[in-house]
């Protein structure tokens, strides 16, 4: 690490590795990021999760310095990169990039495709620096291979680290493990964190898995349709999700109708006490499985089995219940006993309750 980071690291009072403010993009008729704003701290690993299309990798381009926002402004340290007019060309950023192929150079040797970004070191340097490296994500014996030559996951750790070579300030990770098997990804993907951490590396990784950005990242921002819906830890988002939106994100949801009145909500599946920042009128109502309680017909609301399945280690009981459109389908421990009827009822602490807008939240 170099002086300058060590003193930075200590300092609380040091800006951002990376400010994002109220960054906007259009393409044609399509907003492709609408006012994004996220800051990112030293050390700090963040995803990106969306659906396609929602504007990650627009979001990547524009910090990367590869396109110009249409408005606001982007900070590198403190320092404007982007916006008032000012574009600082990406090589000038200290911004590195990693895409999800890899994009080595095949007619390389392995420690040439490293000291790619190193050409400004001088030959030994860049040589030893490279060697480094290398050593770093266990490849040091691989550096006079050829890319042919190595495993997906060899290449990707290759990748890794040519892209923290010059030791960039923000490293960008462009869904880096789309394009390895499942069963290669899941060690790849701590091999690359391990690397990261070790490196001190600050990064941003966009991916529309979202057990992959709550297993990788400090926080996760969540986007949509342009926007940035909601930041904060997997467990914040988990706990408190600001719109039923970023509630689908991290997990299953089951959204039913509720009505808050008199400080209750009622629903179809019972009622619960109103949440003081909730408004009297329709409300939204989101169980993830762990706010429904199944029991014996009695408690809680009756409602009838119209199918029971065996689904691997769950049970698979679709439920009609009234008052709800559809059947109810719950996934419920494998020996949850037969019955024709059973009893559905809430937790009332668990259940997430947002005002009625429109689909976009
Ligand atoms: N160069 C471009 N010209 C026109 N439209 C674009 C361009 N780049 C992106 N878009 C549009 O902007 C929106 C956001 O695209 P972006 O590639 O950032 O999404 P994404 O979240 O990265 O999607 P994916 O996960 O599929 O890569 C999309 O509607 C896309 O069609």
């Amino acid at each position: 690490m170099s002086s300058r980071s060590m003193a930075e690291e200590s300092d609380p009072h040091a800006p951002p590795r990376l400010a994002v403010d109220a960054v906007s993009r259009r393409y044609g008729p399509a907003l492709a990021l609408d006012r994004v704003s996220l800051a990112l701290g030293a050390g700090e690993i963040l995803a990106v999760l969306g659906d396609s299309g929602c504007g990650k990798s627009t979001l990547l381009r524009l910090v990367s310095g590869l396109d110009e926002p249409d408005a606001g402004e982007i900070r590198v340290d403190g320092r404007l990169v982007a916006g008032r007019g000012r574009s600082v060309p990406p090589e000038a950023r200290g911004i590195g990039l990693m895409f999800q192929d890899y994009a080595l150079f095949p007619h390389l040797t392995v420690l040439a495709n490293v000291r790619f970004g190193l050409k400004r070191l001088g030959r030994d340097a860049s040589r030893r620096v490279a060697l480094e490296r290398l050593g770093e994500v266990g490849l040091a014996e691989r550096a006079e291979s050829y890319p042919a030559t190595l495993s997906g996951g060899e290449a990707q750790r290759v990748a890794l680290a040519r892209a923290l070579a010059p030791r960039p300030r923000v490293l960008l990770l462009d869904e880096p493990f789309s394009n390895l098997d499942a069963g290669t990804r899941e060690r790849v993907r701590a091999d690359t964190v391990r690397v990261l951490r070790q490196a001190g590396a600050s990064a941003i990784l966009v991916t529309h898995d979202a057990a992959e950005a709550v297993e990788v990242a400090d926080r996760i921002a969540l986007m949509r349709a342009g926007r940035l819906i909601q930041c904060g830890t997997a467990e914040a988002l988990y706990r408190a999700p600001a719109s039923p939106a970023a509630a689908r994100a991290l997990g299953e949801v089951i959204e039913i109708p509720g009505l808050a009145a008199e400080g209750l909500v009622e629903t179809p599946l019972g009622s619960l006490p109103r949440p003081a920042a909730i408004a009297d009128g329709a409300v939204r109502v989101c169980l993830r499985p762990e706010a429904i309680r199944v029991g014996p017909a009695g408690e809680g609301r009756p409602s009838r089995v119209l199918r029971r399945a065996f689904a691997g280690p769950a049970l698979r009981l679709d439920l009609a219940v009234d008052g709800l459109d559809a059947p109810l389908r719950l996934n419920l421990p494998p020996d949850t006993p037969a019955a024709d009827l059973v009893g559905v009822g809430l937790v009332a602490e668990r259940v997430l309750v947002f005002a009625d807008r429109s689909e976009a939240d």
